[in-house]
């Protein structure tokens, strides 16, 4: 019914043009991040985040992704410098990834892709009024990606992967408050950036990039807690792992990558 979209071989990333043409846009997301080629910008700050009085909601599962909403009713938790004029407002973060020991980040650099990839996201209330309004507008969005990478334990990352058997069904949502995720970010917030999309349906062209360079660092283990997600409801008969949710690169059509120093 209506625009079902998803990431099998029916439903996704190669058919999503059928109902959303804009996916063969100039300014589609993710993309291949090429270093070499990306500008260094001497005027590009540092990132600043302000997240201490952030609000985290509730952790749901939208049949896509697992995604932890905060409350952004002020400017309590927000991004600002690097190449963003205003501050942005923290609205939530999500998670794409692969299946086991494949890779699953949606941006990919210098051709090779990570096993999963964190999206922070945020969006200009000092220009609109509401989050939905900014995401259909060029530049509402400021979305904060960070690689993740297996390896040892990350410390922290239990705080969310406990919490995910309360959402292995699409549609199932609990409460989640006193999270700040600032916890999961890498030591260097080094980045490239960039003018792109969202890289799910509707993939409005609203979006800055800011993708950070050092992955933060998680177990197999930890990892494999995402797939224990479904993307299908209760209801449902078949029970579809929660896996490979990401959009291959698209072109670059031009657009200039910058990069932090
Ligand atoms: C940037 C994070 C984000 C926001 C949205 C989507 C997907 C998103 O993930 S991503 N990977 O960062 O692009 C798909 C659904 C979109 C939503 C933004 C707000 C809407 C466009 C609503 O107005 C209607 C559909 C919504
Ligand atoms: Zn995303």
């Amino acid at each position: 019914t209506g625009n079902q979209w998803g990431y099998g071989k029916d439903d996704g990333p190669s058919a999503w043009n059928t109902n959303y043409p804009v996916a063969d846009g100039d300014r589609q997301s993710p993309i291949d991040i090429l270093p070499h080629q990306a500008r260094h910008d001497p005027n590009l700050g540092p990132i600043v985040l302000n997240y201490d009085r952030c609000t985290s909601i509730n952790i749901a599962n939208n049949g896509h992704s697992v995604v932890v909403e905060f409350e952004d009713s002020d400017d309590r938790s927000v991004i600002q410098g690097g190449p963003l004029d205003n501050p942005y407002r923290l609205k939530q973060f999500h998670f794409h990834w692969g299946g086991k020991g494949c890779h699953g980040s949606e941006h990919t650099v210098e051709g090779n892709s990570y096993a999963s990839e964190l999206h922070l996201v945020h969006w200009n209330a000092v220009k609109f009024k509401t989050f939905g309004e900014a995401a259909s507008t060029s530049d509402g969005l400021a979305v904060l990606g960070i690689f993740l990478e297996t390896g040892d334990e990350h410390r922290w990352l239990h705080m969310i992967t406990d919490a995910l058997y309360t959402v292995k069904f699409k549609g199932s949502v609990t409460d989640f408050k006193g999270f700040n995720p600032k916890c999961l970010l890498p030591s260097s917030l080094h980045y490239w950036t960039y003018l792109g999309s969202l890289t799910t349906p509707p993939l409005h062209e609203s979006v800055i990039w800011i993708v950070v360079k050092e992955p933060m660092i998680v177990s197999e283990k930890q990892l494999g807690k995402f797939r224990t997600l479904v993307f299908t409801g209760e209801e449902e008969d078949e029970r579809t792992r929660m896996e490979n949710n990401f959009r291959p690169p698209q072109l670059l059509k031009g657009r200039t990558v910058r990069s932090s120093n």
